[in-house]
């Protein structure tokens, strides 16, 4: 059974579709990366699944419980790195670490662990408004791994990171071998490199769902993406799955359906 489920989610902006009709699932432990040009809309799905925006139709699922705004269970078991970090700016590193430590019930001491584990430990005791936009982002991931989720979230992991930082937080990820990840990217080098799978995004809508097995090569899941963007035939694909919905790629022989859709959407539109 999936461990996440998304299905018919669509998300409007007024009159704009941001995101159009999506469907997937992730098992559990299973890493995905969400491709696709700017306002493809992969962080309109990340806030969705964060649980910081609400999709205007479908449901989201996380271990089969439904992820509404009432469901602090649910949301227990995600941690979400979002493009904005949402850090407490006058509070220290370890301080935002051990409130959130608080917060879920969990030992203090994981959080001078975490800020080695992002190589923060020589400047936890420094108020989070002195730092960088990187170490402001390696604070908010090792916030976010605190109470050990079974879901991570993560928007752009690589952006804006300086060499060191960049090997230190893929390094992380590639250790999160027993949680299931979802990132939006525009690093395929690195996005191929650290997922089962690739989610193609483009205007809105999921246009490919392949595992990464199925391609040699970062510059092949490219061609690929560019080749699903511009209406060209998918190419056939064996060892990978794609998962169109009812509304976006266009079934191939070589790609199933997924079988989470709904034609009875829920959720409510919070513009
Ligand atoms: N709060 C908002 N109000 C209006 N439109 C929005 C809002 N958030 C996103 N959008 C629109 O939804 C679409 C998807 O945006 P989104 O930020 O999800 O794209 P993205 O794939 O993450 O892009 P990027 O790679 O540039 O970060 C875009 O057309 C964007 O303009």
């Amino acid at each position: 059974m999936a461990f996440v489920s998304v299905s018919g989610v669509t998300k409007r902006f007024g009159t704009h579709v941001g995101v159009d009709d999506v469907s997937f699932d992730l098992e559990a432990g299973e890493t995905a990366v969400l491709f696709g040009a700017n306002g493809a809309g992969k962080t309109t799905l990340i806030r969705m699944l964060a649980s910081l925006s609400r999709p205007t139709e479908g449901d989201i699922e996380i271990g089969s419980e439904p992820l509404g705004s009432g469901n602090a269970a649910v949301r227990s078991r995600l941690g979400v790195v979002a493009h904005e970090t949402m850090l407490y700016e006058e509070l220290t590193a370890r301080e935002n670490l051990r409130l959130h430590a608080r917060l879920h019930g969990v030992d203090a001491a994981v959080c001078d662990e975490l800020l080695e584990t992002v190589g923060l430990a020589s400047r936890g005791g420094e108020r989070v408004a002195g730092f960088s936009h990187g170490m402001s982002k390696r604070v908010s991931l090792a916030r976010a791994l605190v109470h050990d989720p079974d879901l991570l979230l993560f928007d752009e992991p690589y952006t804006g990171l300086d060499q060191t930082s960049l090997k230190r937080v893929a390094a992380v990820l590639e250790d999160l071998e027993d949680r299931t990840v979802l990132a939006a990217t525009h690093d395929l080098e690195r996005g191929y490199r650290l997922a089962d799978r690739v989610l193609f995004v483009n205007d809105g809508r999921l246009v490919g769902d392949l595992e990464t097995t199925a391609f040699d090569d970062a510059a092949e899941v490219l061609e690929e993406y560019e080749r699903r963007c511009t209406g060209g035939e998918p190419r056939a694909v064996t060892s990978g799955r794609a998962v169109p919905t009812r509304s976006t790629v266009a079934g191939t022989g070589t790609e199933r359906a997924s079988g989470t859709n709904t034609d009875d959407p829920g959720g409510s539109n919070d513009g």
